[in-house]
């Protein structure tokens, strides 16, 4: 599978996700506020993703500059900091990472590390984030793939596999797992305007490992539920509150009533860093806005009238009664999420984020 994104001594190389399907190109970030234009303009993307290129970001940013001296340092990383966690609101991921690289840093710092030292951390900080992530895919998938059918028709919306991760996907990576076990999936894609990250990423790399799949418009889900053409549906997050509302792209709220209403089993796939202690239900979790052009353009051409309102929120937010199971790397959360997430944060003994 083609990198999302890779570590190179002159920056980092991120795979264009809005040139996919029809061109692979890279864009190579040599400094951290080319990073962040990277995340805000969504050449790459995806919750786990913009964590570690959030991380990445740091790294960079730490590795290039001048400083000669500690307190000056840590000035500028706050600046780093403060630039990466203003791109995108939603994914708590890139909080998560760039909180860790921040902690990594202050405790370097406060042992008087040398600065040459110091770079060097950050730098293996971040690319051990990435096999982190990689390797949660993974867990993830081997702990999901019995969830999803022997034989039959699973529904994912927007992008949740390799291109929103570091590598395998959330999702998507369960749907992996599962036909690498034997399963016989095939995959109805829903195209998810305005990005389209269904039709041009999901089919892209499902189909680049042979597995069927055909692409929805957002408005064929209902019917082909109702038909029983659709036998599981599997989501990514982007944050999961304390009590397991999950936002994730917009038009999954839309997704999981209608599975509800169909006795459709309805998974999340999310790593732990995608579930927010600090924030104890969905209706608090930050929506992110984006350009109206998003929505009243497509290749260039606009497509609605001049005049028109346009609302263009990238996630809504699915009530944790929606949500059949959480699948995460250390294992699979059931109702009532308050309890089972607090008592796998509580086993992992992992700092959640507290973004
Ligand atoms: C593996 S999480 C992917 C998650 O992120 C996507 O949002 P975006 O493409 O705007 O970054 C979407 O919500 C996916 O489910």
């Amino acid at each position: 599978m083609i990198p999302t994104l890779e570590w190179l001594p002159a920056g980092v190389n991120f795979l264009d996700q809005t040139k996919l399907p029809l061109e692979e190109t890279y864009v190579l970030a040599t400094d951290y506020k080319q990073v962040a234009t990277v995340i805000r303009d969504m050449i790459v993307r995806g919750a786990p993703a913009i964590g570690v290129s959030a991380a990445m970001g740091v790294a960079i940013g730490v590795d290039r500059s001048t400083a000669a001296s500690l307190p000056a340092l840590t000035e500028e990383v706050a600046v780093i900091a403060k630039t990466l966690a203003e791109t995108r609101p939603t994914a708590v991921n890139l909080f998560w990472a760039i909180q860790r690289m921040r902690d990594k840093y202050n405790a370097l710092a406060a042992a008087n590390t040398p600065i040459p030292e110091i770079k060097a951390a950050l730098i293996a900080e971040a690319r051990q984030m990435y096999d982190e992530d990689i390797a949660a895919c993974k867990q993830m998938g081997a702990h999901g793939a019995a969830l999803l059918p022997q034989e039959g028709t699973v529904l994912t919306h927007c992008n949740a596999g390799a291109l929103a991760t570091c590598g395998y996907g959330t999702a998507l990576g369960v749907i992996r797992a599962a036909v690498e076990r034997g399963h016989k999936i095939d995959v109805f894609a829903d195209e998810t305007r305005p990005y389209l990250q269904g039709a041009r990423l999901t089919a892209w790399e499902l189909l680049h490992d042979n597995i069927p799949t055909t692409v929805l418009c957002d408005n064929m889900a209902g019917a082909l539920m109702r038909q029983g053409r659709i036998q599981a549906v599997i989501v990514g997050a982007d944050r999961i509150a304390a009590n397991g509302d999950t936002a994730n792209k917009i038009g999954t709220y839309s997704v999981a009533v209608l599975a509800k209403e169909h006795g459709i089993p309805f998974y999340v796939a999310a790593p732990l860093s995608t579930i927010d202690l600090a924030t104890a239900h969905g209706d608090l979790i930050p929506i992110e806005q984006r350009a109206a052009t998003e929505v009243t353009h497509s290749n260039g051409k606009q497509m609605t009238p001049n005049g028109a309102a346009i609302q263009n929120p990238a996630f809504d937010v699915t009530p944790a009664k929606y949500i059949t199971a959480i699948i995460t790397e250390r294992g699979v959360l059931r109702a009532p999420y308050n309890e089972s997430i607090q008592q796998m944060a509580t086993e992992a003994n992992s700092q959640l984020t507290t973004a």
